[in-house]
Formats: structure tokens, sequence, C-alpha cells
């Protein structure tokens, strides 16, 4: 496909087995038209990285685990396990796991399995359903997904290195029913009414216009379909909503922290029904922190160290909602 360096033939081959044709003919058009995501100063030293992985054949791969699971330790010596871990390493920072491979531990600045945990037995059961994952990151999700019976998996991410971090993994698990792909959701088409379940977890806070990135997932969304939401939301009454001016907790780029009433008026408004508020809850510096994996700083230094319910900003303290809703039958 042009120049781009990964072969998404056979994932999709298999959208087209499993009812996402439509998709699959929009990514391969879509992919050349992406192609400057790849002309980035590092990818020559991630790809490298990734053909030099030891090959080694995993015993094991378990999807379901917190840590997901890809071979186990005695899969491998020592002088490979070093090697893998090396050539991993070359691929920092890893935001979102963590990752268990072949006994190396991936601790990643997020544990992630936490929000997995707080929203997986609310949504409806993943189960044979084609699922979309708008801002997937290293695709950790994307395989929890898988681990509960996806039939397809489609991971979106605008940023290289995480689509690399996936394709690294991917290596050993060597899975044709997840990937992740270097698109935004403004990539994605206009409307295409093809994914059983939606999630958006960690983008609405980004965007200036949050109802518009509400309506564009509902129109991917197949009748009935749900979608899940995560995001930043403000603790008070009624309907209100932070428009940080300059830096939220160090981020450029924060644009709506509304209360959970506002975002669950948003989503009406944007067409869906069954809105429910699955978890609210404080995110702290267990959840989101430096570690080996992710060197840079991270959420302790975004807190006022005298009051950590306050950013630097002396803003609300980040506290993240997941809500889901539901497709009406009948638009
Ligand atoms: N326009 C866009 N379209 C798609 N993705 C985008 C866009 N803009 C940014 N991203 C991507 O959205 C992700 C947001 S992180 C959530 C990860 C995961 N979902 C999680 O819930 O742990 C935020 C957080 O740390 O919570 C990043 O990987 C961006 O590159």
């Amino acid at each position: 496909m042009n120049n781009i360096p990964i072969d998404y033939s056979p994932f999709l081959e298999h959208c087209r087995s499993n009812g996402l044709a439509e998709f699959a003919d929009f990514a391969e058009s879509k992919l050349p038209q992406v192609r400057e995501v790849f002309v980035h100063g590092d990818l020559e030293a991630w790809q490298a990285a990734i053909d030099a992985l030891p090959q080694i054949s995993p015993s094991v791969i378990d999807l379901t685990a917190a840590a997901v699971r890809i071979g186990a330790a005695g899969d491998c010596d020592e002088s490979a396990r070093k090697e893998l871990r090396e050539k991993l390493m070359r691929l920092h920072p890893w935001r979102k796991g963590p990752f268990d491979v072949f006994g190396v531990y991936v601790d990643t600045e997020w544990r992630s399995d936490w929000k997995w945990q707080r929203l997986c037995e609310s949504i409806s059961p993943l189960k044979g359903r084609r699922v979309l994952d708008v801002g997937c990151g290293s695709g950790y999700h994307c395989l929890r997904m898988l681990g509960e019976g996806a039939a397809a998996v489609v991971g979106i991410d605008p940023f290289l290195l995480f689509v690399m971090q996936f394709q690294a993994l991917n290596r050993y698990i060597k899975t044709d029913a997840a990937t992740v792909l270097p698109f935004r959701l403004e990539d994605m088409p206009d409307s295409m009414e093809s994914f059983d379940t939606v999630f958006s977890m960690g983008v609405l806070y980004h965007r200036r216009e949050p109802k518009e990135h509400i309506r564009h997932l509902r129109r991917l969304l197949s009748s009935r379909g749900e979608l899940v939401l995560e995001t930043l939301v403000l603790q008070a009454a009624g309907r209100d909503c932070l428009v940080p001016k300059g830096r939220y907790a160090r981020m450029r780029n924060v644009w709506n922290i509304p209360t959970v009433d506002l975002l669950s008026d948003w989503l009406t408004d944007c067409g869906f029904s069954d809105i429910k508020l699955v978890d609210i809850c404080r995110t702290t510096t267990d959840e989101q922190r430096s570690t080996d994996w992710m060197r840079f700083e991270s959420l302790d230094k975004c807190l006022d160290p005298r009051d950590i319910t306050k950013t630097v900003e002396g803003r609300p303290a980040p506290v993240r909602a997941v809500l889901t809703a539901k497709k009406p039958e009948k638009e």
C-alpha cells in the first residue's frame, strides 16, 4: 500500500468476512491518503526495533489477563528476554497497558486494566460484535475487547508510535481480528453505520466541538449499537462546563469538562437514548504514573503538591466518568 510499512491486508480481509466490508474498502482507499503520518523522524528506528525483536513462539496468549499475556517466561532464555526488553524499550514511551511479554512486564504509565475493570461488566457483551475504539493508544483495550470475544476490533489513533507499539506486540500475538490504524476520528467516513459498539475514551475533552464528536460517533454505529464514552467531568450539581483557559493539568488542548448532567444532555441532543452513568472516579497517581517504560513526567507533577484535589493551575483535579448510550432503532 504505497510506502506504508504495515501490511494491513490480512486485517482488512478479516473485516470483509466479518460484516465490515464497507469499512475495509474505505480503509484501503484512505491509507494512502494518510501517508504523511508515516513520514516521522523516528519511524526507521521504531521499525528497526520491531524487525529485530527476537523470534519466540508464545505457548500462551491471554487477552483476558490484566497484564495482557503474550507468551510465558519459559518460552525463551534470559538472553532472548534481555534482547526483547531492549527492543521494546526502543518504543518508549509506553503509555497504555500493561503487557506481560514472555516474562517482560511492560509497566506502562497507565494501569489501563483498571479502566477496563470499571466498565467491562456494565457494557453490552462484546461477543461477536464489530467494535471501533477511537483514540486507542497502543491498542491495549482493543486486545481486551478481542479477549471478550469481539468479532473484529478497529482501533484508530493518529499517533504513529502507538500504531507501531501494536505492531510490535502483534509480531507475537499474530491476530488478524484487531489492529491499530493511523486515523483520527475526523478521517473516518462521515457516516457508516457499521459498528455494534463504539468506544471513545479519553478523547472528548480534547475536542473543541464535543457534540460534533458525539454525532460523528453516532453515525458510525449500527442501529441499536452502543456508545461507550469516557471523558473528564466536573464533579458538580447541574449543568455546567469547565472551559479551561490556558492549560489544564499541564495539558494543552483541553476544551470542555462538563458535569455528568450536561454530558447526558449532549448525548440526548445528539440522538442517543438509554444513557447510563457506569462509573465516575478521580484519577489517582497509582493509576497514572511515571515508570521505567514511561520516563517522562506524569500526573503527580500536574497536581498541586499541597492539595491533590487541585491541578497545578488551581482547577479541580481530573475526575473521569464512563457513560453508555444506545443509538435508537429508528432515527
Ligand atoms: N482526533 C483524534 N481521533 C482519534 N484519536 C485521537 C484524536 N486526537 C487524539 N487522539 C488519541 O486519543 C488518545 C487519547 S488517550 C486515551 C487512550 C485510551 N482510549 C484510554 O482510554 O486509555 C488520553 C488519556 O490518556 O486518557 C491518544 O492516544 C491520542 O493520540
